[in-house]
């Protein structure tokens, strides 16, 4: 029993239990369907939500739909009434610019009238100044071929009687030469028929022979055939005679060419005797014309002087009077002039062939034994470059042409080209440029060496040439304000003769460009042109010191000063000759310039050079 109610109270329990669990279910299960229809509603109000912002979305996506037709139609609309304007600017602007054309038009037409008409003037002005500058010419070449003509008739004179007798011995030469001529010409003109005889006569001869057999006729007809033979070989030994004799008037005419050779050579002379009365150290002045874009030109007035070898240049700092420029008639004006005298003045209307003529007689000397030394000065952009360098027709290159027409079989020419930089010697054959040379003078022989370059051998005018254009190449140019291309340092062309037997020194010709001298307030250069540019100018006062002292009689010359001056030395020597060109530019705004080259060329022009034993 009490198993059973031990067992009951067990099962009790399990069922209480059992109720417990199944109540804990039910509440869940009652949890669960509340929270399932609380969602249910929230999903419906949900649902509900976007069912409405479909709806929502649709009207949006259909408003927009609408506004984009809207706008499409309003472009096009837009579009088409821009095409429109601007087909109506476009027809505004071709009106417009026809309108401005026109009027370029009529402006550029009425402008060129101008110009024709200023062209016109221009034109008579021309030539008026021309008709001027030609008579004064005229004028000058006048007076000049008078002064020749009285210095040549001493000369025509004394050589009169020889003149005759080679008159008369041309005219009887020429009288025989006709008569040998006309002999010549009537024996030739009969050598065909005479030789086509003998052609007849010979055919005759042999159909003779055949026949001599037969007839004693034939033999004489033989005979005076033989005859014709004989007399053409006499006319023919004639005919040797007569060439002879031309031979001989051959030989005459090239005795009386050598003969007038000789007298040529005699006028050297004189023209030389002539220079050396004029002194060893000459001066020429060259004016350059005024550049195209080159306003206004100083006044310039270029004159013979009576009673002298000497020519005038008077400059003022007045504009040009365009009836008296160049032409030797004074300028009127209220400003100071300034008169200078050289050896000779060339202007602004001179060419290189005109100057190359002048100094031609100097390079002839140098290939005589002189040393000769030609150099150009003046400011920056006066034409140095042109009258010395320039490749096809400067004084270097025509001179070279010279000494190899010229130049007498036992020469031999050597040649260096040197450049001063900075008062530094440099060969200007030679690429690298980082080896300066020394002077040496060899105080025995009065001779100038520069130690260690080359002297080279040139035995032709082309490989003279391709040096030139060589050192063309290597020369320190540079565009300042000046000019364009200004020689930065001075060139020295040295030519060295010497003989072929001996190879001992004949004579040393120098051609010098010297770089131009320039005020660096006006060049405003800066740097290494500014040290160039003082060195350059630090060497021309050299230059010009050593001038002032040989004028002054100093016995010390400063040639040490300068590597210039020194290398200069022995061509400044009263054996020597020595041509200074001063150029001038002529314009206004280098006035000053102008004076103090010119006074420095006067300067030299008054040197006379004595002897010393430095
Ligand atoms: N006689 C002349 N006829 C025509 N043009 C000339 C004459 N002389 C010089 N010129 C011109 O003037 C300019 C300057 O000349 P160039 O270079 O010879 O001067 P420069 O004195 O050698 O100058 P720098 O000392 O600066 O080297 C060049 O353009 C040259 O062609």
């Amino acid at each position: 029993m009490r198993y059973l109610s031990r067992e009951n109270r067990y099962q009790d329990e399990k069922f209480h239990l059992a109720k417990d669990t199944l109540m804990q279910l039910i509440n869940e299960r009652a949890k669960l369907r509340y929270c399932h229809e609380k969602t249910r509603d929230e999903f419906e109000i949900l649902y509900d939500r976007t069912i409405s912002h479909e709806d929502e979305i649709k009207k949006v996506f259909d408003r927009r739909q609408q506004l984009e037709h809207n706008l499409k139609l309003k472009l096009r609309k837009q579009q088409k009434e821009a095409f429109i304007l601007f087909r109506r600017k476009k027809t505004m602007l071709k009106q417009s610019v026809s309108t401005v054309k026109s009027k370029i038009i009529n402006t550029k037409l009425t402008q060129l009238a101008l110009d024709e008409r200023e062209c016109q003037e221009l034109l008579q002005a021309n030539k008026l100044l021309l008709r001027g500058i030609t008579t004064v010419f005229e004028r000058r070449i006048k007076q000049q071929v008078w002064d020749c003509e009285s210095s040549m008739k001493h000369l025509v004179r004394s050589n009169q009687s020889q003149e005759k007798t080679f008159r008369m011995l041309i005219m009887k030469q020429g009288l025989r030469k006709r008569d040998m001529n006309n002999e010549l010409s009537q024996i030739s003109a009969k050598r065909p028929f005479l030789s086509s005889q003998k052609k007849i006569l010979e055919s005759d001869y042999r159909s003779m022979l055949k026949q001599k057999s037969n007839t004693e006729e034939n033999s004489k007809l033989i005979t005076i055939t033989r005859n014709i033979q004989k007399s053409s070989a006499n006319e023919i030994k004639d005919n040797h005679i007569v060439e002879s004799s031309l031979q001989d008037v051959k030989a005459l005419s090239a005795n009386h060419q050598h003969q007038l050779q000789n007298k040529e050579f005699k006028t050297i002379r004189l023209h030389n005797k002539l220079q050396d009365l004029k002194g060893n150290l000459r001066v020429y002045c060259r004016v350059r014309p005024l550049a195209t874009d080159e306003q206004e030109s100083i006044g310039l007035t270029i004159s013979d002087m009576e009673w002298s070898l000497k020519e005038r240049i008077t400059v003022h700092k007045g504009a040009a009077d365009s009836n008296s420029n160049y032409a030797g008639k004074s300028v009127v004006s209220e400003q100071k002039k300034y008169t200078f005298h050289f050896d000779k003045v060339f202007s602004p209307f001179t060419t290189n062939t005109d100057i190359f003529w002048e100094i031609s007689q100097l390079i002839h000397c140098s290939l005589e034994g002189t040393n000769v030394t030609i150099f150009a000065y003046g400011q920056t952009g006066s034409g140095k470059s042109f009258t010395m360098s320039k490749v096809d027709d400067g004084l270097i290159s025509r001179s070279m042409d010279l000494l190899f027409n010229k130049r007498n079989k036992d020469i031999r020419i050597f040649v260096q080209l040197i450049e001063i930089y900075n008062d530094k010697l440099f060969n200007l054959l030679e690429y690298k440029r980082n080896k300066p040379y020394e002077i040496r003078h060899n105080k025995t022989n009065r001779t100038t060496e520069v130690l260690g370059m080359d002297e080279i051998l040139v035995d032709s005018q082309e490989q003279m040439k391709k040096m030139l254009l060589k050192a063309e190449e290597n020369k320190r140019t540079f565009a300042t304000n000046m000019n364009e291309r200004s020689s930065r340092s001075h060139t020295v062309f040295r030519f060295i003769f010497r003989s072929c037997k001996s190879n001992c020194l004949i004579s040393t010709l120098h051609l010098i460009d010297l770089a131009g001298s320039e005020r660096i307030s006006q060049s405003k250069v800066i740097g290494d042109r500014l040290k160039e540019t003082q060195y350059i100018n630090k060497s021309l006062s050299c230059l010009n010191n050593v001038i002032h002292s040989i004028n002054q009689n100093y016995h010390h010359i400063p040639y040490r000063n300068s590597k210039l001056t020194y290398l200069l030395q022995y061509s400044l020597e009263p054996t020597s000759k020595t041509l200074m060109f001063v150029n001038v530019n002529p314009n206004k705004l280098f006035f000053n310039e102008t004076l103090t080259s010119l006074r420095f060329a006067e300067k030299v022009n008054g040197t006379k050079v004595i002897y010393y034993d430095t």
